[in-house]
């Protein structure tokens, strides 16, 4: 199992070219069983979520064309299995994504159920009730959820808002016969850039990025080419890792727009940012201020982006509440960053963070992607050396983490094991 050993204390400074987002690159290539076309993808991140979908969708006889690096080309032409078998999709939850697209298209689909995570239980009821609105047969048989029918076009409501269950219902309406208004749906920009590949694609979809998408049912898509949105959880990532070890970096091919909340939070806490439409620059001089977090669906603070604001305000000036309220167990790095010297109380669903003046490295671990981040952070910032074990939860998400901070001046280096 790889980890990453890093030597703290050198402050950021230089540029990091950001990657395309993970969360949109899953769903729209999920999107691509929907076409018999091709669909060509550029700036898709280099992850071992993207290698699980391309592997995913291997399995069921799509062609996967990729230079390795940041293009793919994807033709469901010749499709031979309509199953997303147990043993993908237990290490990506995210395999949830072909139910909806293989259904519309072909009238049947059975994924496994991805089961809870660390992070919590994340049941997909209201995947599986969107698409019986849309008149879709349904039944969990032996760990699988075996779907068949012709959809039709509805208005459904979800109880709550979900960011990949408004993708699935997204792909499963625009071949549906007739509208659906998905009404309480996500309005998180991956969701906007799953809507702006479809919509090249041949949907009929407009509403994305308010919370009611309204999608007029087509006979067929055709192939389309679309270039991935930035990640903005990589590049708040970054942020903050600059932020904390008050440094000067300058973050390049990404949006400030989509990270409102998140730069926000940063000025509270001193930072000085700058962007123009295609960078962001932050320059922090002095030790953080604490701030208050609570994090809740888009455009608000982002649950993806609290760990490693939670080692930020640990090493603030002042101390903060942090209230998580999207996922019920996503505070499993406040023990970690404990044993490098944070003062962090947790009750419910908030966390008391009171900032201290440093930490000291440690060997630690993470059991989810964002929490492994904020360790990497806290890293960055103690005295002496950490090694972040468990790292392939970070491969999940970051493309060349070690390279992207060792080009800004960061001690790390990766070591396999
Ligand atoms: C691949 C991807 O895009 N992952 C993101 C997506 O996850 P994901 O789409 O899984 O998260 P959701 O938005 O669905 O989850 C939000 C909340 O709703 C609950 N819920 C969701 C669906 C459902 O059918 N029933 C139900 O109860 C979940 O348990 C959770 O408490 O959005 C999360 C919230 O922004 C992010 O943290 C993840 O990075
Ligand atoms: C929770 C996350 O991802 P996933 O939904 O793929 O587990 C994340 O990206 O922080």
């Amino acid at each position: 199992m790889d980890k990453l050993k890093i030597t703290g204390g050198v402050p950021l400074n230089g540029e990091i070219t950001i990657s395309g987002a993970k969360n949109a690159a899953l769903p729209i290539l999920c999107a691509g069983l929907l076409t018999a076309g091709t669909l060509r993808l550029t700036n898709v991140p280099q992850l071992a979520d993207v290698k699980t979908t391309q592997k995913l969708l291997q399995g069921m006889g799509v062609r996967v064309m990729t230079d390795n690096v940041h293009e793919y080309e994807i033709t469901a032409n010749a499709i031979t299995s309509l199953v997303a078998p147990y043993e993908l999709v237990k290490t990506m939850r995210a395999s949830i994504l072909v139910l909806g697209p293989t259904l519309a298209r072909f009238g049947e689909a059975q994924v496994s159920l991805p089961g809870g995570c660390a992070i919590g239980a994340r049941p997909v009821d209201q995947h599986i009730k969107g698409l019986q609105a849309m008149g879709a047969e349904i039944v969990i048989e032996h760990g699988y959820v075996k779907a068949k029918g012709k959809l039709k076009g509805c208005r459904f409501r979800s109880d709550m808002i979900t960011v990949t269950g408004t993708e699935n219902l997204l792909m499963a309406a625009v071949l549906a016969e007739g509208t659906t208004i998905l009404e309480n749906a996500a309005r998180e920009p991956e969701v906007v850039d799953l809507a702006e590949c479809l919509i090249k694609m041949g949907a009929k979809i407009s509403g994305h990025g308010t919370d009611t998408i309204t999608i007029e049912g087509v006979k067929e898509l055709h192939g389309a080419e679309h270039a991935i949105v930035p990640d903005r959880i990589e590049t708040g990532t970054f942020l903050v890792a600059a932020a904390a070890t008050q440094g000067k970096v300058v973050l390049r091919k990404t949006r400030a727009d989509i990270l409102g909340a998140v730069l926000d939070k940063l000025v509270e806490a001193g930072a000085h940012i700058e962007a123009g439409d295609d960078w962001i620059a932050i320059d922090m001089k002095q030790r953080p201020k604490a701030v208050d977090i609570r994090t809740l669906e888009y455009p608000a603070f982002p649950t993806d982006m609290q760990a490693q604001f939670m080692t930020l305000n640990a090493l603030a000036t002042g101390s903060s509440v942090m209230t998580e309220t999207i996922f019920e167990n996503r505070f499993m790095h406040v023990p970690e960053l404990a044993r490098m010297g944070a003062s962090i109380k947790v009750d419910g669903h908030s966390a008391f963070v009171t900032g201290v003046e440093g930490f000291s490295g440690a060997t630690v671990m993470a059991t989810d992607l964002r929490a492994s981040a904020s360790l990497v952070i806290a890293g960055l910032v103690a005295e002496g050396d950490t090694i972040v074990d468990r790292i392939y939860h970070l491969d999940r998400g970051y493309e060349h983490i070690e390279t992207k901070l060792g080009g800004v001046g960061a001690q790390i280096e990766r070591i396999s094991g």
